[in-house]
């Protein structure tokens, strides 16, 4: 990996780099998507068997598009006994994270009869996304799910791409079923987006679309944005190391890679204040990269974003951190929580050389579904939130609003707005 001591210029470029991998930067993919939804928008279910046979070689009819009672038990037969208990450990912990997410309406009454408060619902039907082009991700199908079931979601479409056989990942049928699915349809990319905005003859419109993917996938939901809702948009993952010297280089190496490995455009950071733990690092990569299944694409995505920065004080680490605002920050220090307490943005802290980041895509409960590209800045990963809508309640007795009707009155005549006034004004008339 490159190693660079941390100064203004490095600092610009690494900050520049990076912003290339954002949604916002990929103009020359956006005429596609846009092209992709305007067809599935005019042409339902059609457009979708013509994407399908073009970036999936799969063949789609209305008659094999939404996946069978039978494909799912077909699944069951295939996958490992013991896969299935262990996703079923996963999904336990959780339910039992998100669960503490959950929200409920309040009531606030006064003696003279008013009574405000907050209704919380869930949303009707939420159309949730489980990539599927270069890996399965049955541990995905989990982490949006449940917080939908958890908030009390009515209906959960789940689109996921197949593959060549026009069949989807067993193990994502099988994480589909235990987390409680409603439907599945074998549709990915832009067009899987535009189905699920829009409608098509066999795909429900939703009100939500949440769940990550690549390019198009990101591009297509930030177009829909309006006809539908959207989470935050988590595109190619990334992690930050903080890490200091007394980091076990090996442990850093392998973290890194974990991130690396899910595509070219993945990024993997590592600041440390220790330039023997930054060469230690690189070269446990370069042996790491030799055994790992996924070499290449690692290769490729350290060749396109992964830096070690090495920077004087732990002050300036952080402050480095704070500014690429990562998904997944991991912190490897002699005092990781007071790092912590420094940190403002990440979309995941793990603290201490235990937390390895694939505990919390897989294990620990907390959501996978993060912010990246810098929005760690403004937004928060998945959770129960995003499947909730909150309406304000308002009660008012006759003598409660007697006590301030001229005031509301008052209001609405210095905005001329006169029948807003009289709304009010004819409820006291003598
Ligand atoms: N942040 C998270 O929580 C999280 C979790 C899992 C995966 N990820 C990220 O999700 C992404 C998954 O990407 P993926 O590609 O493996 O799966 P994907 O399902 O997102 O994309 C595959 C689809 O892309 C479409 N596509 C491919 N080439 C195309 C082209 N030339 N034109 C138009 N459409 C095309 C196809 O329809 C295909 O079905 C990765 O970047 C990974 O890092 C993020
Ligand atoms: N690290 C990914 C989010 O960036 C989530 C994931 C799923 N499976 C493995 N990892
Ligand atoms: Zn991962």
């Amino acid at each position: 990996m490159r190693i660079q001591k941390l100064d203004e210029n490095s600092r610009k470029n690494l900050l520049e780099d990076l912003l290339k991998r954002s949604p916002n930067n990929y103009g020359q993919y956006e005429q596609g998507v846009t092209e992709i939804l305007a067809n599935v928008k005019a042409n339902g279910d059609q457009a979708l068997f013509e994407y399908t046979k073009k970036f999936d070689q799969a063949d789609l009819n209305a008659g094999n598009i939404k996946v069978t009672d039978a494909e799912i038990e077909e699944a069951y037969a295939l996958v490992d006994r013991k896969l299935v208990e262990i996703i079923r450990k996963s999904l336990a912990n959780i339910r039992t994270y998100h669960e503490k997410q959950r929200q409920t309406s309040w009531f606030d009454s006064k003696p003279d009869g008013t009574i405000l408060g907050q209704k919380v619902t869930a949303l009707h039907r939420v159309g949730v996304y489980v990539p599927g082009g270069k890996a399965a991700y049955p541990s995905s199908v989990l982490m949006n799910i449940v917080p939908a079931k958890v908030a009390g979601v009515d209906e959960i479409i789940m689109v996921t791409p197949p593959g060549k056989d026009g069949k989807v990942t067993p193990t994502t049928l099988v994480a589909a079923k235990e987390a409680g699915a409603d439907a599945i349809y074998k549709v990915g990319g832009a067009q899987a987006i535009g189905a699920l905005a829009y409608g098509t003859e066999s795909i429900p419109k939703v009100d939500k679309i949440v769940g990550p993917g690549n390019i198009y996938v990101a591009l297509a939901k930030k177009a829909v944005y309006g006809y539908v809702s959207i989470d935050a948009i988590a595109g190619p993952s990334e992690i930050l190391v903080i890490a200091d010297e007394t980091a076990n280089p090996r442990f850093v190496a392998a973290d890194l890679l974990s991130q690396a490995e899910h595509d070219e455009l993945a990024s993997a950071i590592l600041v440390t204040t220790s330039e023997e733990l930054a060469k230690k690092v690189s070269d446990e990569t370069d042996k790491f990269i030799k055994e790992l299944s996924r070499g290449e694409i690692i290769q490729k995505s350290l060749d396109n974003y992964g830096y070690i920065l090495v920077t004087d004080t732990m002050d300036e680490a952080i402050e480095t951190a704070n500014e690429i605002a990562s998904e997944h920050l991991e912190i490897q220090t002699k005092n990781p929580f007071d790092v912590m307490t420094k940190i403002r943005n990440a979309g995941a802290i793990f603290i201490g050389e235990y937390a390895s980041e694939p505990l919390g895509d897989y294990f620990a409960g907390p959501n996978h579904v993060l912010p990246t590209n810098g929005t760690a800045k403004f937004f928060s990963p998945l959770s129960v939130d995003d499947f909730v809508k909150k309406s304000s309640i308002i009660s008012y007795s006759e003598n409660a609003l007697r006590a301030i009707h001229e005031d509301i009155e008052a209001f609405a005549t210095a905005e001329h707005l006169t029948a807003h006034a009289n709304s009010i004004k004819v409820r006291f008339e003598k």
